[in-house]
């Protein structure tokens, strides 16, 4: 569908009366501004980001940059420099090299260029934004990835680690390429093959192993994890899978079960205090050896995938083949309960082939995960301990696996025991090495700092073992394409049966699965790369941080899943189209459009196969999803016309709006700023219903329908009492709030004709304004970088926005025209300022936001939440330590009839004063 706004939105007028504002006028338009970046400015990033990694610091795994030079050419784009004091040991990966995998982390730094932004650096400045918290040396943001490869491929991994330089630092080091020798590059590496294969690493990458100890390495790996990322550990029974909150101060004493080859179980009583209570030999490489002579099966993930088919009573003697088909009640037993794993053979004169694969391999694997279940728990009795986490990479993953060894635990501890499993299962002992370099600094983050992404052509996240990694877009584009070549079902996601189960005795069988998923890319998305940003925080207002959850729609409700599935399904074409011409519409474009649609599709076909695939999903998870996709794929902004297009056209009738609004009493002032703030929520291009009308109408006759709808009450109409706390009642003038924070949501008349006249209000009272916008760009939100450009443009229009603006250090380098005011009136007008939220998502989670903005928060008493995204997807029922007010129009007519009871195009004004009950 053309974008029928180009000419719509340009209808929204100017007008010569002030009652004249929402009525029809002459169109104005002007030419979008120029998005392309002078060579000047793409110099100045090469440069300034290379200036801006040369602090010094003492955390691993970063560089000692004192000294640096730039040998050569500054023009050059990645300039060779040399660090003259730079240690031997400048590793940014570990290894973990069992007998069977090897298990590879490594972190990658962000390019991260603050000197770019005048506003993020005058903003740090004014409020006082700490650098680093409280650590006494700096982390860098970064990513860490999770690889693994066969053992017996090993050189598949030396050439990984080659190809990726990562015993150089990584390949987007460009000061390392050529400028550092090896000779002495030390890398942590734990298991056995760090012992085997020290020579293959000398040889082949030039580097040293530093060998750490196996069991110091997994308890690390596993304190870090529960400490660090919120959607750990969970449960697994009967094939449904929850996420456990972990306290981590109540998190010792637990049971560490690792099953590898072998088996370890390991008491974990604090960071470094264990000690390794029990284990057995029966464990995966049992598994794996005994499976492959039985089954000829070539791969562990074969004989895994084989025993989905299996029935294993054709195999085992059961209760019921020893009476008869009956119950040995009388000691609890089932007729189905295994009585002995392939007891059933020595009865049966049948040679192997006989047998079905199937059979053997379900048989093998309930023979073991009992096994080990059983010999879990009875070491947790022994040691008092309630908590059992299982990890290692004989789980991988495996529904069936986590249900039989759950099962183990339950049925042995009467149900006083839990089975947790861990989603980074394989990587403890790889983690643990990582973190063992000196003074890492990981160690002191929380679980706000990591962001988990679930990039698509990426094959290496976690998976199974691929191919070559994928460098560039292009790869990945490929890669998407060749991947939905070969699962063309995938958009056909296979509902999951509830396993049937026989009581005491287990489940009869496993439930199979959508196969196409469970080929190359099913294991690939279970774990994502966790972004390290340690500048997010946890939003200092919120009531109780424990408690609080940011979704209001549940998504493990299996009907909301597949609405929401839909939705974003049938938004996609539309989606892609803007995207595309955000891009000039080049066949590039389109291409990776193409792989866009595809890659996100797959993601929520996965999502629908089992939807905790990624950890705790809500509708937030899934909308950033889209966002993160078209990221993926270089879409960084594929509303950016639309947005301005609507910005100009609104700001060009701001003039008249402001002069209308000062018209009125104060009171009637309020209704219709809040009145603005609603109706204006209806530009919003996420929503279906929204982007249809604008295809019928134009953008002054939604607007006017809108503000007709704003008949009170409203579905939600908490204004009296706002009314009341703004303007007290009676004689009575109370105080006026000393900072608002006001999270803006649209671009166009939502932010310039809603959120930026209301904020004059409170500018105007005394009320110190922060507007709080997007990080990155999502949908049509507008986002912080916007900002300072659209208040200068207001701020011609209006001279308390100029002063505000002024004092807020918005206007540094807009072309503002500055009328002189010499009117006293505005010299006490507070400042305004904009912050960026942290977040590149229509919605927002408040456990992580950018450290900028919980500064910001410290001296704020007024939060204003305004938009679906930010107040009724999320935040609907968050509860704040201050005045909250909750603003937004329903634009989708489940969700109205679900939250509030009501119809599409329903107004919420949802306020809760601190210390009321509500908040
Ligand atoms: C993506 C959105 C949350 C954005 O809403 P906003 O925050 O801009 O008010 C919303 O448009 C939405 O939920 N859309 C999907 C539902 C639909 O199309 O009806
Ligand atoms: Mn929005």
């Amino acid at each position: 569908m053309a974008d029928s706004t180009t000419t719509h939105s340009s209808s929204l007028s100017t007008a010569s009366s002030s009652s004249a504002f929402i009525q029809e006028n002459p169109s104005l338009s002007r030419p979008p501004a120029s998005q392309g970046q002078s060579q000047e400015e793409e110099r100045e990033s090469v440069m300034v980001s290379t200036a801006a990694s040369m602090h010094r610091s003492g955390s691993r795994p970063q560089l000692d940059l004192s000294g640096a030079a730039i040998q050569g050419n500054f023009e050059e784009r990645n300039p060779i420099i040399l660090l003259p004091n730079q240690s031997d040991d400048i590793s940014c990966m570990a290894l973990d090299i069992g007998g069977s995998l090897i298990k590879l982390v490594y972190f990658s730094r962000h390019e991260d260029n603050p000197h770019k932004d005048k506003r993020k650096k005058y903003m740090k400045q004014r409020l006082e934004v700490p650098n680093g918290g409280r650590r006494s040396y700096p982390i860098l943001g970064g990513r860490l990835h999770f690889v693994k490869f066969e053992t017996r491929k090993l050189n598949e991994c030396v050439d990984f680690i080659k190809c990726k330089q990562l015993h150089r630092g990584g390949e987007e080091n460009a000061w390392n390429s050529g400028a550092l020798q090896n000779e002495n590059v030390v890398i942590k590496a734990t298991g056995g093959g760090a012992y085997k294969f020290t020579d293959v690493f000398k040889e082949g990458l030039g580097v040293t192993l530093d060998k750490e100890d196996e069991m110091d390495c997994l308890v690390a790996g596993a304190n870090f994890l529960l400490k660090a990322i919120r959607h750990e550990a969970f449960t697994h029974m009967e094939g449904h899978k929850e996420f456990v909150q972990i306290d981590h101060n109540d998190l010792f004493p637990y049971l560490l079960v690792n099953v590898g080859s072998g088996v370890s179980m390991i008491k974990v009583d604090g960071y470094g205090k264990f000690q390794r209570v029990s284990g057995t030999n029966v464990g995966g490489g049992t598994f794996w050896g005994l499976g492959r002579l039985l089954t000829k099966c070539k791969s562990f993930d074969e004989i895994l995938e084989l025993s989905q088919r299996g029935d294993n009573s054709a195999v085992d003697m059961l209760v019921g083949d020893i009476y008869g088909g009956m119950d040995y009640s009388k000691i609890g037993l089932s007729a189905s309960t295994i009585a002995s794993s392939f007891g059933k053979v020595i009865s049966e004169s049948k040679d192997l082939s006989e047998y079905r694969p199937e059979d053997i391999s379900l048989s093998l694997l309930r023979m073991i995960s009992y096994n080990i279940g059983q010999i879990s728990y009875l070491n947790a009795l022994r040691y008092g301990l309630n908590r059992i986490f299982f990890g290692g990479f004989f789980i991988r993953g495996h529904a069936y696996t986590m249900d039989t060894i759950s099962f183990a635990v339950h049925f042995w501890s009467k149900g006083e025991a839990q089975a947790m499993f861990l989603r980074h299962e394989g990587f403890l002992g790889a983690l643990g090495a990582f973190m063992s370099y000196d003074k890492h600094g990981l160690e002191d983050l929380m679980a706000h700092q990591f962001v988990e992404r679930f990039p698509m052509g990426a094959p290496y996240v976690g998976g199974k073992i691929h191919g070559p990694p994928l460098g560039d877009l292009n790869e990945k584009i490929s890669w998407m394409e060749k991947f939905v070549q070969r699962g063309t079902e995938i958009l056909a996601p296979v509902p999951m049966a509830p396993p049937g189960t026989t009581g005491l005795g287990g489940f009869e069988r496993p439930y199979s699965r959508g196969d196409t998923l469970r080929s190359d890319a099913s294991a690939a998305l279970n774990i994502g790369v966790l972004h390290l940003v340690p500048s997010l925080e946890v939003f200092p207002l919120l009531k109780d941080p424990k408690k609080y959850e940011p979704n209001t729609i549940d998504l493990a409700d299996r009907s909301e899943l597949e609405y929401w599935f839909t939705v974003l399904l049938e938004h996609l074409p539309d989606l892609v189209d803007k995207a595309v011409a955000s891009e000039g519409g080049t066949d590039d474009a389109k291409r990776r459009g193409d792989a866009f649609a595809r890659a996100f599709s797959a993601h929520l076909a996965r999502l629908m196969e089992e939807p905790a695939a990624y950890g705790k999903l809500g509708l937030a998870n899934l909308l950033e999803l889209r966002e993160e996709c078209l990221r993926e794929f270089q879409f960084s902004d594929a509303y950016i016309t639309i947005k301005q297009r609507e910005n100009e056209a609104s700001l060009a009738v701001l003039h008249d709006l402001l002069m209308e609004l000062d018209s009125m009493d104060e009171e009637t002032r309020l209704l219709a700023l809040i009145e603005g703030v609603l109706a204006a929520n209806i530009f919003d291009w996420g929503s279906r219903a929204c982007v249809d009308l604008y295809h019928k109408g134009t953008i002054i006759d939604i607007y006017r329908m809108s503000r007709k709808k704003m008949q009170r009450p409203w579905r939600v109409d908490d204004f009296d009492t706002f009314r009341e706390r703004m303007l007290g009642s009676g004689d009575q003038k109370p105080l006026p709030h000393r900072r608002a924070l006001l999270f803006v949501d649209n671009s166009g008349a939502d932010v310039v004709l809603g959120m930026l006249p209301l904020a004059r209000e409170l500018l105007r009272r005394g009320t110190e304004v922060v507007l709080v916008a997007n990080s990155l760009p999502a949908l049509n939100d507008v986002t912080a970088n916007e900002l300072p450009d659209i208040v200068a443009e207001a701020a011609k229009h209006c001279d308390i926005l100029r002063k505000a603006a002024e004092a807020g250090g918005l206007l540094v380098d807009a072309m503002v025209d500055c009328r002189d005011v010499s009117d006293d009136k505005f010299c006490s007008i507070p400042p305004l300022m904009v912050v960026e939220n942290g977040c590149g998502s229509p919605c927002i989670d408040f456990r992580q936001v950018s450290s900028e903005l919980a500064t910001a928060a410290k001296d704020a008493d007024l939060i204003i939440l305004e938009g679906m995204g930010r107040a009724l997807h999320t935040n609907f029922n968050a509860h704040f330590k201050f005045d909250a007010l909750k603003l937004a129009m329903v634009k989708n007519q489940r969700l109205a009839e679900k939250l509030i009871n009501g119809n599409i195009y329903d107004s919420v004004c949802r306020y809760e004063a601190a210390g009321s009950k509500r908040s």
